[in-house]
């Protein structure tokens, strides 16, 4: 069996970056990630302006409480004149700066009179200005290739008057649940049935990662279904993901079904506990994951693993997020065999640490330990741990999105 650390390795390898690019509207271009390096086309600002409401002076012609003659009234969007020798001229928060001028006194230490100012109280030379170029720099890198672009880019990229923007076309997730036990939601619940809980699940993981759902299907425990689902999905999808029916039992049919079709098994079975029958597979060159049916297994698995193939697919630069590292608050030991995800909440403490509490019922099918959870912790194999230990922390804040 391999460890968890190569498997999810093999995962991500699997994963092809895009190459094809699209141009969207930067107001539709959130969650999107950039195709090329995004230069700035002009200086942010684009020239030096106060930073407030005042004067403009040159600090070495100021005295405090000698009067200086107002020499122009300039607000944001007028052109100033340049300041002459022992003059000020009156601006205002977004007002460019005179020629000649260093400095902003604001204008609650001056006083004004006749169109005269005196000033009360000197700044330090150069304050309350806002410098040409300071936030972004004509022909600077200002936003990398591969970063997911957030409201902030947005700004940015208005800033700049860039109205479109080159991005990677976003990757079509395929899901197929198995089981002749599962009820489709809207249906009656006949005995010995429960519901597909597992696909809406993954439908909004992979929409929180902003990946679209292209299709969803559900197969019956029968080689025939499962492979023309199979066919179907490989077809139109970038990466599909098959849920349950990849154990060991009479059933389990995925891996049969995908061998049948004269795919390939890159990978089965993990060493980590919820998860270990985790596979991986290609048909016709489309990464197939598939997931243990045990909800939380199957919620494990995306976060871990899926999570940074889709994140390849989608062209960012780190497959990766974020690992914290937390202390274990429990009253129980852990040791195992396997490596393990424990579902914990996060608390940090006023201590600086963050204290990791793992949830009472750590079983694969306690599915209301999900919405419980903020994230997973890390326990090693072989390894005793117990209350105080440092391990790390999987946020789902980091790892869903
Ligand atoms: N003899 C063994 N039995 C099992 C082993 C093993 O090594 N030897 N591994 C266990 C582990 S660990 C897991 S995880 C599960 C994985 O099984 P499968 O991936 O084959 O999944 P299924 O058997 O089809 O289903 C497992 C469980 O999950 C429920 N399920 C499945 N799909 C859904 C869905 N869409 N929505 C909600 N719930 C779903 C299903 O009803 C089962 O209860 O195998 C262990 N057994
Ligand atoms: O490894 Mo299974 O995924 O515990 O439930």
């Amino acid at each position: 069996m391999l460890d968890f650390d190569t498997a999810q390795d093999r995962l991500i390898q699997a994963a092809v970056r895009p190459t094809r690019t699209e141009r969207v509207p930067i107001a539709d271009a959130v969650g999107r990630v950039v195709a090329t390096n995004v230069l700035a086309a002009i200086d942010i600002p684009p020239a030096d302006n106060s930073a407030m409401d005042g004067y403009a002076v040159r600090i070495a012609d100021v005295t405090p409480e000698q009067a200086l003659p107002i020499q122009q009234r300039c607000y944001a969007g007028d052109v100033p004149q340049a300041l002459k020798p022992g003059h000020a001229i009156r601006l205002f928060t977004g007002s460019l700066m005179p020629a000649g001028a260093d400095t902003v006194i604001i204008q609650e230490n001056c006083s004004e009179q006749d169109d005269q100012v005196t000033i009360h109280q000197l700044p330090k030379a150069g304050a309350n200005v806002r410098y040409q170029g300071e936030d972004m720099g004509k022909d600077k890198t200002i936003i990398l290739k591969g970063k997911r672009l957030s409201s902030g880019h947005v700004a940015m990229l208005a800033s700049q008057g860039i109205t479109h923007i080159d991005v990677y076309p976003v990757p079509k997730i395929g899901i197929l649940t198995t089981g002749d036990e599962l009820a489709q939601l809207g249906q009656p619940l006949q005995e010995g049935q429960i519901y597909n809980s597992n696909a809406p699940m993954l439908a909004v993981l992979i929409q929180q990662l902003k990946a679209q759902v292209h299709l969803t299907l559900h197969a019956k425990d029968t080689l025939e279904d499962i492979q023309q689902a199979l066919s179907t999905l490989c077809e139109s999808c970038d990466l599909v993901l098959t849920v349950g029916g990849v154990s060991v039992g009479d059933k389990d049919l995925v891996k049969p079904a995908i061998e049948g079709l004269g795919g390939e098994m890159q990978l089965w079975k993990v060493r980590m506990k919820p998860g270990k029958p985790v596979a991986l597979a290609h048909l016709h060159n489309t990464p197939i994951v598939g997931l243990p049916g045990n909800p939380v297994s199957a919620y494990a698995v995306f976060t871990l693993m899926v999570s940074p193939m889709i994140r390849v697919l989608q062209g960012r630069r780190h497959a990766l997020p974020r690992v914290f590292y937390g202390k274990l608050d429990s009253t129980k030991t852990f040791k195992g065999s396997r490596e393990e995800f424990i579902r914990v909440q996060v608390r940090p403490d006023a201590d600086g640490f963050m204290y990791l509490t793992p949830h009472a019922q750590q079983g694969s099918a306690i599915i209301s330990s999900l919405a419980w959870a903020t994230g997973l912790a890390r326990i090693p194999a072989h390894t005793e741990i117990k209350n105080g230990d440092t391990i790390a922390y999987y946020d789902f804040k980091h790892w869903g999105f």
